[in-house]
């Protein structure tokens, strides 16, 4: 890493977020987590905008908080995105805070069923690997692809040290099959559990990008598989178009619509121009 990447972050910036973070020991049981510990993070405008695009990679976070979510890469065994991130953004997924060594990087995870993303031997995350600054990464894949996979990918991920997870498909829904759901959805329920039983992953930070936090939003089910989150908001409008984040409406009893998402044991901290909220799903 040149120091021109390194990161400083002075550890009392977040005594905010410790009750927050994943234990720094995990304890095992007798009766074991199903899923990892499970950090919602992401960066978005005031109006709720994680990029001016689908394509685009949008810088929002400033200094601070951009340490602050590197601090966080540091306190988690591993990092989430969906394909289409990986494919906009190109990204290093390693934490760049001075002092971590490759046993405190993160495990890059991309959730890619039908295994679309076309990443080189040049690609961040892999060159990133390979130099040392942060760990290869494991992209999760459904099982019905197997055969099609093209094996330059393959190797490019193995000399780097990833690897492909198989992960079965779902059992399609009953009815006449639609356009939209032609492509492969996993439940989360479903994915958490593979990362932790298959990936050994005991905790785990999901930074997006819009389908993943969206659907994570969108149901009570999904919210109680999420242990914290950490939002920056940036003091910028990005305009109508970007990819947004706004979850699902959601109806009360009587059909009349209510707050799709609450939050508890909420903190709001101001880092630099921007303020990071921590709290918990209130569900
Ligand atoms: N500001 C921020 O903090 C962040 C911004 N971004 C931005 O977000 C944009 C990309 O977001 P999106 O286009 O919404 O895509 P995305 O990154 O959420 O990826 C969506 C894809 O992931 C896969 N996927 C997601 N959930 C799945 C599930 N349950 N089962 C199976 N496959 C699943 C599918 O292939 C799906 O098409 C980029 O512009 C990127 O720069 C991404 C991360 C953080
Ligand atoms: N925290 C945060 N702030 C922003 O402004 C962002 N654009 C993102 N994006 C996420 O970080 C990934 C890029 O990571 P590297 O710096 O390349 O390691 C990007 O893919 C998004 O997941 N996050």
């Amino acid at each position: 890493m040149t120091s021109q990447d390194t990161l400083t972050f002075h550890p009392q910036t977040a005594c905010f977020l410790a009750p927050y973070l994943p234990a720094v020991f995990p304890t095992s049981s007798t009766h074991p987590h199903p899923h990892p510990f499970t950090t919602l993070t992401y960066a978005a405008s005031l109006d709720s905008h994680l990029s001016l695009s689908p394509g685009a990679q949008t810088y929002l976070s400033g200094p601070l908080s951009k340490s602050l979510t590197h601090y966080l890469r540091s306190r988690h065994s591993a990092i989430l995105i969906g394909v289409s991130t990986a494919v906009a953004d190109d990204p290093g997924l390693n934490s760049r805070l001075r002092g971590v060594d490759l046993e405190g990087q993160p495990r890059p995870i991309i959730i890619d069923p039908d295994f679309r993303w076309e990443f080189t031997r040049d690609s961040r995350v892999l060159k990133t690997a390979r130099e040392g600054n942060g760990k290869a990464p494991y992209i999760i894949v459904n099982a019905s692809n197997a055969a099609a996979v093209d094996e330059d990918r393959l190797r490019w991920l193995a000399e780097a040290g990833g690897r492909v997870f198989w992960m079965p498909e779902l059992p399609s829904e009953p009815g006449p099959r639609s356009s939209s759901s032609s492509r492969s959805r996993w439940s989360w329920d479903q994915i958490l559990g593979f990362i932790k039983s298959e990936c050994k992953v005991d905790s785990l930070m999901i930074e997006g990008g819009g389908v993943v936090i969206n659907s994570l939003l969108s149901s009570p089910g999904n919210l109680k598989l999420i242990n914290s989150v950490v939002i920056t908001i940036a003091p910028v409008y990005l305009g109508q178009g970007g990819v947004n984040v706004s979850p699902a409406a959601q109806t009360g009893e009587s059909g009349q619509r209510v707050s799709a998402v609450k939050f508890k044991e909420v903190q709001w901290n101001v880092l630099g121009n921007d303020v990071v909220m921590v709290a918990r799903p209130d569900v």
